[in-house]
């Protein structure tokens, strides 16, 4: 049997992967393939690296969208594939490959079967951050083009090929990231008492925001604050006047975001205070919830109860953020996790998922697609 052409595709995407907004080799290979499709159905539209591409149904009452994310992550590949990034120190390690290839997929059929209504095709940049989703909603283009009904989906590694996951309501956390610098005084080594360490000060922090989530959030409402990467210093026998902390905010609630963010800022002054240091928080991007709207993914479930080939699974809510919440936040419609079976999870240098998983999802779609 020949190899589907969507796996090419996803290798070939797999290969340039791109931090947000420079997502420049990845827009050009899109609208190289988009280009070479029969032309008289659509319409495309840059804005900034992504794309916005309209089909044309053929009795159109409403428009559906349909959105993929593009970046990658700034993370080394340690997978091994012959298909391994190019780029070094960037990887496409949050499935962005597999979403654009599947787009893609779903983005021909429609073309070559046109469905009765428009579709928009977004092809988003920079959902890892700083968040591409909100000011693409506000784009002359979007608003032109302005969908009735939206959807995406995100890779699960968690579930095996065949698997669809989703729930009603909340599927993905708020999140806030989280910039922390702190400026003291350094000095020798050996002369600690003429200095104010920021690498002491720093790691009584990092340990203090942890007292946030067991103590200060509601257990049944949960919270994560997680410090991604630390920098201090200069060199080992030296005491480090600054040092920063990088990390993000995760909650189930709007207002649980507010209250973890009052208590950083509490136990930030308590460590101003204590270690006589100045500290400035920055709180970087922030996405809103992905909230599945009720009706539209009843009506998806229904459709997936009733084939055959897919496992329906209902799922929790997850700690993950998305900028496709700020969508849904407008617009009616629904995100969902497609199953790939990776022993290895989300932004992990050895995520490998099963690319079986691009034909079954690309089947699925086009074929809900023509009964919405
Ligand atoms: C699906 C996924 O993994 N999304 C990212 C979104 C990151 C948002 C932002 N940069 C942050 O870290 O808060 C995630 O890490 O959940």
């Amino acid at each position: 049997m020949s190899q589907s052409p969507f796996i090419k595709i996803r290798r070939d995407l797999h290969k340039i992967p791109e931090l947000g907004f420079q997502e420049v080799k990845t827009q050009n290979y899109l609208l190289k393939y988009i280009e070479s499709l029969p032309k008289d159905r659509y319409e495309i539209r840059t804005w900034r690296t992504g794309l916005f591409v309209k089909v044309l149904g053929t009795a159109p009452t409403k428009t559906i969208g349909y959105r993929t994310d593009i970046d990658g992550l700034p993370i080394e590949e340690q997978t091994n594939l012959p298909f391994s990034s190019e780029h070094e120190g960037r990887m496409h390690a949050c499935g962005h490959d597999f979403h654009m290839s599947i787009a893609l997929g779903v983005l021909t059929h429609i073309v070559e079967h046109p469905i009765k209504d428009d579709m928009l095709f977004i092809f988003q940049p920079a959902e890892e951050g700083p968040g591409g989703a909100e000011p693409m909603l506000k784009s002359v283009e979007f608003q032109a083009w302005r969908p009735d009904l939206i959807l995406a989906l995100h890779i699960a590694p968690e579930y095996p090929v065949g698997t669809i996951a989703i729930k009603e309501g909340l599927l993905f956390a708020n999140t806030s990231e989280l910039f922390i610098d702190l400026k003291g005084k350094g000095g020798h080594a050996a002369y600690p008492h003429q200095t104010n360490d920021m690498v002491v000060a720093a790691s009584y922090l990092v340990t203090q925001l942890q007292s946030i989530i067991s103590r200060n959030v509601d257990p049944l409402d949960s919270a994560v604050i997680t410090i991604g990467k630390i920098t201090g210093g200069t060199v080992q026998n030296i005491i480090a006047e600054t040092a920063r902390l990088e990390g993000t905010i995760r909650t189930l609630s709007v207002e649980s975001m507010q209250k973890v963010k009052k208590r950083i800022e509490a136990l930030v002054k308590g460590i101003e205070n204590g270690f006589e240091c100045e500290v400035k928080i920055d709180y970087g991007s922030m996405y809103h919830q992905v909230y599945n709207h009720e009706q539209p993914t009843k009506a998806f479930m229904k459709y997936l109860e009733k084939n055959q080939n897919v496992s329906l699974y209902v799922c929790k809510e997850a700690m993950t953020g998305e900028d496709f919440g700020y969508m849904l936040k407008e617009i009616p419609g629904f995100m969902f996790w497609l199953g790939v079976d990776s022993p290895y999870g989300l932004h992990h240098a050895k995520l490998e998922p099963n690319e079986d998983a691009i034909d079954f999802a690309i089947s699925v779609l086009t074929d809900y697609l023509v009964g919405v």
